[in-house]
């Protein structure tokens, strides 16, 4: 088994994931995990994560350094490394060439992790820190521009240290780095596999509920479905799916939802209309973490509500993933920072008397969408574009109010009919509309306007986790600014957002 040590990366289950892509297990185990249990659990391999700190501030998170006495590969990862780097008598300080997003990184050494790679190729960085000097038994592997120490091996030791991120989809290659490592490095044994995840979930699922019941939120999302599915072949007809209409949805959502979900899954559904409790507590609410608490906490209200009314439900169903959590708050003890409040985790009220149920809590959407496909879920959910919770109210900079829903979903119509005409509904990640809390100064008709600005936001990614803005075609892009310009009223500027993640986010809010 590969152990992973969390010192507070966004990134520590992707690292996790991509092991898992290898059929190896692997666990994670937060910063100042005893050496003792180290020990005990006999890893071939240990990979240290990213994360917030840096080394020199105090109370940084830390390893007992015998884990490098211990004969073991380890593999230093962005803070990781740097542990590694200070740890062993290196020097690491802040760089005044910080770097974020995309660098080119340029091998020099194609043995080991790198064995079987191209000379140069795109990494992802996210860092300020750099490595002055190294430890005399290390030698440098690779550099970026700004970065002469990015990737460094010890090769007599078996430690490697890399400051990019090779756990993201955005570092080419870095697949293979992580299989090199755990394969030809560490040699593990290939037997983890994805379809025994559907059965021990069913079966979890079972144990903890026995026969009360389940109530759901489903959103017609594909993480809800799936785990819909998962709860229902545990529990059949102890579940009960409750769908909110929370006055946050795109244009014709609700009616478009309540015909495929009841056509697709064989589910018990309610609908519920809580538009006027969810769009009186937002009057006046601009913070976004305020807007998300209050939507998570109004969410929590209507299921208990709903719950009553059944006997014996004492479980809240939720389709969370892992991103949802990691965003949300310090998950598993580490020190992660807290991005954003996702409704459905860090949004939820202190005090909850239902039970949370979250089959797919360590999965990300390509594997959701995975097991989606294994479970037989109806194509057009799998692919459905991921929306969040709290929906158009994180779009709407500023006070949400009916007048500026209104222009958001006329617009984010426009753009998402475009996307598919074009055919790029499938391909992006998410495409969508938001609206910006300025007015600008326009001409239209000879007449001056002073009206509201809509940002077009398009990204690729493959688990949320990092995200690079999408290439549209222009001609597109001509369109629905044309299109948005014309047809929606109090609209006049389109622009579009050209900032990837990190070091932006998706949303907005
Ligand atoms: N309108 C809604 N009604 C009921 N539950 C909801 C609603 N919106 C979100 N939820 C709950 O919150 C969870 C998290 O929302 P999220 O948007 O991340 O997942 P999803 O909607 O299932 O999938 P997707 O990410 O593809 O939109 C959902 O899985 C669901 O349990
Ligand atoms: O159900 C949800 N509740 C939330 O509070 C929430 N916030 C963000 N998202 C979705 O998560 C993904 C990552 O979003 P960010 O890059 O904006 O953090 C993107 O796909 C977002 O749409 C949410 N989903
Ligand atoms: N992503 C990380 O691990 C960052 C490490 C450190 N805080 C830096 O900025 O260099
Ligand atoms: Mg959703």
């Amino acid at each position: 088994m590969i152990l992973i040590i969390d010192f507070g990366s966004q990134f520590n289950q992707l690292i996790a994931r991509r092991v898992r892509e290898h059929e190896v297990y692997c666990q994670v185990e937060p910063a100042g995990f005893g050496i003792d249990k180290i020990k005990a659990l006999k890893p071939e391999g240990i990979i240290l994560s990213g994360g917030p700190s840096s080394i020199y501030e105090e109370n940084s998170p830390t390893i007992d350094a015998d884990i490098f006495k211990l004969g073991i590969p380890i593999l230093g990862i962005c803070y990781g490394m740097q542990f590694m780097v200070h740890t062993l008598g290196g020097k690491i300080a802040r760089s005044s060439k910080r770097e974020y997003g995309f660098a080119t990184l340029n091998i020099s050494d194609e043995q080991n992790l790198f064995s079987g790679m191209d000379s140069s190729l795109q990494c992802w960085m996210s860092h300020g820190d750099s490595t002055e000097s190294l430890p005399g038994t290390f030698t440098v592997t690779a550099s970026t521009q700004n970065t002469p120490i990015a990737a460094i091996a010890d090769t007599k030791n078996n430690f490697y240290g890399l400051q990019f991120h090779p756990e993201v989809e955005h570092t080419h290659q870095g697949k293979e780095m992580i299989r090199n490592f755990i394969i030809d490095i560490c040699h593990c044994e290939k037997n983890w596999n994805m379809e025994s995840f559907a059965h021990t979930a069913v079966q979890e699922i079972k144990d903890a509920v026995q026969d009360k019941k389940v109530i759901m939120g489903l959103s017609g999302g594909v993480d809800s479905s799936v785990a819909a599915l998962l709860i229902h072949k545990a529990i059949g007809k102890n579940l009960h799916c409750i769908f909110v209409d929370n006055g946050l949805l795109r244009k014709n959502e609700k009616e478009d939802l309540q015909e495929s979900l009841t056509t697709h899954l064989d589910l018990n559904i309610k609908f519920v209309d809580a538009r006027k409790i969810f769009l009186d507590a937002l009057e006046g609410v601009t913070d976004p973490e305020v807007k998300r608490k209050e939507i998570g906490r109004l969410f929590i209200e209507v299921f208990d509500a709903e719950a009553k009314k059944i006997e014996g439900a004492d479980f809240l169903g939720q389709g969370t993933l892992y991103p949802d959590i990691i965003e949300s708050k310090s998950a598993f003890g580490g020190p992660t920072s807290i991005i954003k409040s996702h409704h459905n985790v860090g949004g939820l009220p202190e005090k909850m008397k239902l039970k949370l149920i979250e089959p797919l809590q360590l999965l990300f959407k390509d594997e959701v969408r995975q097991l989606g496909l294994e479970l037989g879920l109806n194509e057009d959910l799998v692919w459905r574009q991921p929306f969040p919770g709290p929906g158009l109210a994180i779009r709407i900079m500023g006070e949400v109010s009916e007048k500026r829903l209104n222009i958001l979903k006329e617009a984010d119509a426009l753009i998402l009919e475009e996307i598919r005409a074009a055919g790029l509904y499938r391909k992006l990640w998410q495409s969508f509309a938001v609206l910006l809390p300025i007015k600008s100064v326009g001409v239209m008709g000879d007449k001056r306007t002073y009206d509201s600005c809509i940002a077009i936001r398009a990204v690729n990614s493959i688990d949320a986790m990092t995200a690079d803005w999408a290439r549209l075609p222009h001609e597109l892009l001509a369109r629905m600014s044309n299109r948005i310009i014309n047809e929606v009223d109090g609209v006049n500027r389109v622009v579009f957002d050209i900032t990837s993640k990190p070091p932006g986010t998706i949303e907005w809010e």
